[in-house]
């Protein structure tokens, strides 16, 4: 069958316009294209049936669909469903937002020193996506299936996977890697570890951390330790994986510097891993890092055979249970039955991706996918979104003044290019009397300064953060109320991400998003695809940009001089 273009000819024609009296909201339809030859039915033209169609536009596909199904032919849902395949187990997803929060006391086999960590983080109760998880973990659910979370930005799913992390690895006797996350970026490593110390540490269990932020002496240094001769010599000695202990129960890592240890570092091994998590999963998938998932699963594939184990084995079977892993036993079908060790993966992220092509790679058992709500694409129930229309030429004074209107509160500002950032926060730094402290955070500084400045922001050291999309995922900043989008984003998922760095944890919060006329229409379509997508305009008062007007110009004569200075010294 033809597609939905070949068939239908949609025309937004000015001049029927005229005809009709109304305002470019006349979409004129010609079935013009649908051929016999496409057609199933032999000697039915469908041209002669429909010549012409006026209808609203919001109305187009409705009308389109009826035309069709009269004719027989064809139903726009049947072809929505397939050009988006998906996955069975993603169709019947369980709400979230269906569960309540919980309150620690009565959340079901908490470990008490587990829960008192939460509360000297100032934690009361679970939030329904960590109750969720909870539930088909520890809870009845057992870990029996791998989970799927789909859940907004700022709703808690760091804790979501690192509490029943934590809770099963509590009553671990031997040290070994027994959990594994994954996550794309250093700085989301480092904040991800920081929250599983808090929750781990106190009960006895250590975190480590591959992101290549030390070096790689220091970093093997941290993870595994060499045992001394008489420890190895207890066990076969050919056998190098018992001259090594790791030093971590946990370690949070990014895909790059895991493989480096994959591949390099003695003594680091995956098969004792019970848990794999990916974070941000749709972005980690997108990016292959040197094959790191298909090679994390091929090392996890236990060759540990001690439910088959012959009683006179060496070293005997006692010994290498204390050693070896028994993973949480599933039965697959096409197993014949027999159980089989199972590593339990979690993968999270506010925009999950639906590609099968991507999810299969993951190589779930039986997944259970949770989403909150019914859409794909979920903003924060407290964030409020506006649109700041201005002309492209003025986008610096409208976001100095808009800067201004919102006084001293904590604010990142992203645009779209690490290039752009750079010229933004040095145009902004123009402005003398702007009596605002800016920063700027990207992929082009070194680590150690963006660490510092990351830290800076959070201590409330200064109040503007302009940024590129290096801090659009994940990154937790308490006190953040405004996003603004100086550069629009392309895709709806960029937008979640980048408005999810407020309104978090139930926090308000507000995400303006400056644009130009023509933008608006791109603007309303990808918001469309987001619940709560209602984004009134936001406008400043023309006062306050007559007022900003002088400086704005001696603030672009500075920032030009500045530029043809650098690109002097460049040459020189
Ligand atoms: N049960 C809770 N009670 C109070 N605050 C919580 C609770 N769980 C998490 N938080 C806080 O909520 C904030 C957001 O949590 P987290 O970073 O895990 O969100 P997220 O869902 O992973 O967001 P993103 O999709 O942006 O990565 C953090 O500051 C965290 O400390």
């Amino acid at each position: 069958m033809a597609g939905l273009r070949e068939v239908v000819e949609m025309r937004n024609t000015d001049e029927m316009c005229g005809v009709v009296g109304e305002k470019s909201l006349y979409v004129n339809i010609l079935l013009v294209k649908m051929s016999r030859r496409s057609f199933p039915h032999p000697g039915f033209d469908p041209v002669d049936i429909f010549p012409h169609y006026f209808c609203y536009q919001e109305h187009v596909p409705n009308v389109i669909t009826s035309m069709l199904s009269v004719l027989g032919v064809w139903r726009m849902g049947e072809e929505k469903q397939r050009s988006v395949p998906v996955l069975p187990w993603m169709r019947d997803p369980i709400d979230v937002t269906l569960c309540h929060e919980l309150p620690l006391d009565t959340v079901p086999c908490l470990h008490p020193t587990l829960k008192l960590a939460l509360e000297n983080m100032g934690i009361s109760k679970l939030f329904p996506v960590q109750v969720a998880v909870w539930q088909e973990t520890v809870g009845p659910g057992n870990f029996e299936r791998d989970i799927c979370v789909n859940s907004p930005t700022g709703s808690g799913k760091t804790l979501a996977y690192a509490l029943p992390i934590v809770q099963m690895l509590s009553t671990r006797v031997v040290k070994c890697l027994r959990a594994l996350v994954v996550v794309p970026t250093r700085d989301l490593a480092l904040q991800v570890k920081q929250v599983f110390d808090a929750v781990a540490s106190p009960l006895g269990l250590r975190v480590g951390l591959a992101v290549g932020q030390s070096s790689v002496a220091d970093e093997i240094a941290s993870l595994v330790h060499v045992l001394g001769h008489e420890a190895s010599t207890c066990y076969d000695p050919r056998d190098v994986s018992l001259q090594f202990q790791s030093k971590v129960d946990i370690l949070v890592a990014t895909p790059g510097r895991l493989m480096d240890h994959i591949n390099t570092t003695k003594g680091f091994t995956l098969e004792h891993l019970y848990y794999l998590v990916v974070d941000e999963t749709d972005r980690l998938l997108r990016e292959a890092y040197q094959s790191w998932l298909p090679t994390v699963l091929e090392l996890t594939q236990s060759k540990d055979d001690d439910v088959f184990q012959p009683a006179d084995s060496f070293p005997p079977f006692s010994l290498r249970g204390a050693l070896r892993t028994r993973r949480r036993c599933g039965v697959e079908r096409g197993f014949k039955d027999k159980p089989y060790p199972r590593l339990a993966k979690m993968v999270l992220s506010a925009t999950l991706t639906q590609d099968p092509g991507r999810l299969v790679q993951l190589n779930l058992h039986h997944p259970l996918f949770l989403r909150a709500g019914k859409m794909r694409y979920r903003l924060p129930e407290n964030l409020e979104s506006y649109k700041l229309i201005c002309e492209r030429k003025v986008k610096p004074l409208y976001l100095v003044a808009l800067l201004k209107s919102l006084g001293e509160e904590k604010c990142i500002v992203f645009t779209k290019s690490v290039d752009s950032t750079h010229r933004l926060c040095k145009l902004l730094n123009c402005f003398g009397d702007l009596q605002i402290d800016i920063k700027e955070y990207s992929g082009l500084q070194h680590q150690r300064v963006r660490s510092k400045t990351l830290n800076e922001f959070r201590k409330g050291v200064f109040q503007v953060l302009v940024s590129s999309d290096a801090m659009t995922r994940g990154m937790d900043v308490e006190g953040v109320r405004n996003v603004i989008n100086y550069d629009m984003p392309k895709y709806i998922k960029t937008y979640v991400h980048r408005a999810g760095r407020t309104a978090r944890a139930g926090q308000t919060g507000r995400c303006f998003t400056l644009m130009s006329k023509d933008e608006v229409r791109q603007f309303k379509k990808f918001m469309q695809k987001a619940e709560a997508s209602s984004c009134p305009e936001h406008t400043l008062p023309s006062s306050l940009i007559e007022a900003l007007q002088t400086t704005y110009q001696s603030a672009l004569t500075k920032f030009k001089e500045k530029i043809s200075e650098a690109r002097k010294k460049a040459k020189d």
